[in-house]
């Protein structure tokens, strides 16, 4: 299973992209000091995990080759573990995840679920670490039209199943696997309310669930105001910690995101909640 320093809470993953061009946050991380310092002061807020990617997986967003997206990361890693931080790495690509271990990773976040590269089961099985399995139908340029469901919940469901299953047939341990129901990825704002709606379905199948929300676009058009503007991303934290609270009393294992200290304190709310006190 999951190892996590603080067993009796939800964990909280904190997003460190390392890209000009991640929605929420691109551009302000892209230099290496920049983001080893806002990783440690991540982890000083009490995150789990530090999540670090190098390719954005904005809708529509341009690819990078593998060899930027490892340059962008391996140093940051490398920096961050030096100061004692636990890291993911988000990649969707076996020799990003590769160097990413060696770096010292001990996690690999993959949004396609395995299904972008062929070897990354196999480079998973190998390092022994937890995989992190999002539900994925396809890389963002062709995620809109991939958005179409009889059943969200029912399908999304058996698409993982279908990439926990073929993880196992690959050798990875499935006591090292999460799964994440990937959150505007090949997904409208209604199915993602319906996916959170019903998150048990997912929770009962016994693997760590782990909810990426923080700051999306369905979140901004919650919000919108009069005129239907959507809320823009900084104002999305109030939302982005309630939905961590949510995720966390219907059974999560973990968050993703951007304001740690935001959730740090919804999962301490969610955790007293749970418990009927404060944890003694
Ligand atoms: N496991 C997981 N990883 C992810 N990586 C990137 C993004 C996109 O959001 P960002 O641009 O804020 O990183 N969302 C997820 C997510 O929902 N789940």
């Amino acid at each position: 299973m999951l190892h996590l320093p603080h067993p009796g809470r939800c964990a909280v993953l904190g997003v460190l992209n390392v890209t000009p061009d991640s929605f929420s946050d691109g551009g302000r991380y892209i230099d290496r000091e920049h983001a080893v310092a806002h990783g440690v002061a991540m982890r000083d807020s009490g995150a789990d995990l530090v999540d670090v990617g190098g390719e954005s997986t904005r809708p529509g967003a341009a690819r990078v080759d593998a060899a930027t997206e490892r340059d962008r990361v391996v140093p940051v890693i490398r920096d961050l573990v030096a100061e004692g931080v636990r890291v993911s790495v988000d990649t969707t690509r076996a020799a990003v995840a590769e160097a990413a271990i060696e770096a010292g990773a001990t996690v690999v976040n993959d949004v396609s679920g395995g299904l972008a590269d062929p070897r990354m089961a196999a480079v998973v099985a190998a390092a022994r670490v937890p995989w992190i399995l999002m539900h994925w139908r396809g890389h963002s340029d062709r995620m809109g039209e991939l958005a179409s469901y009889e059943d969200v919940i029912g399908e999304v469901r058996a698409e993982l199943v279908a990439r926990a299953d073929a993880a196992v047939l690959a050798g990875v341990d499935p006591g090292l696997l999460v799964l994440d129901p990937g959150l505007g990825f090949a997904k409208t704002a209604a199915h993602n309310w319906a996916l959170l709606r019903r998150l048990d379905v997912l929770v009962a199948l016994g693997f760590p669930v782990l909810v990426g929300a923080s700051r999306k676009r369905f979140l901004g058009e919650l919000l919108a105001d009069a005129d239907g503007t959507p809320r823009p991303t900084p104002g999305r934290e109030g939302a982005t910690a309630a939905i961590t609270a949510l995720a966390a009393h219907a059974g999560a294992w973990g968050v993703r995101v951007h304001d740690v200290d935001g959730s740090m304190d919804a999962v301490a709310v969610a955790a007293a909640w749970q418990l009927g006190a404060s944890r003694a």
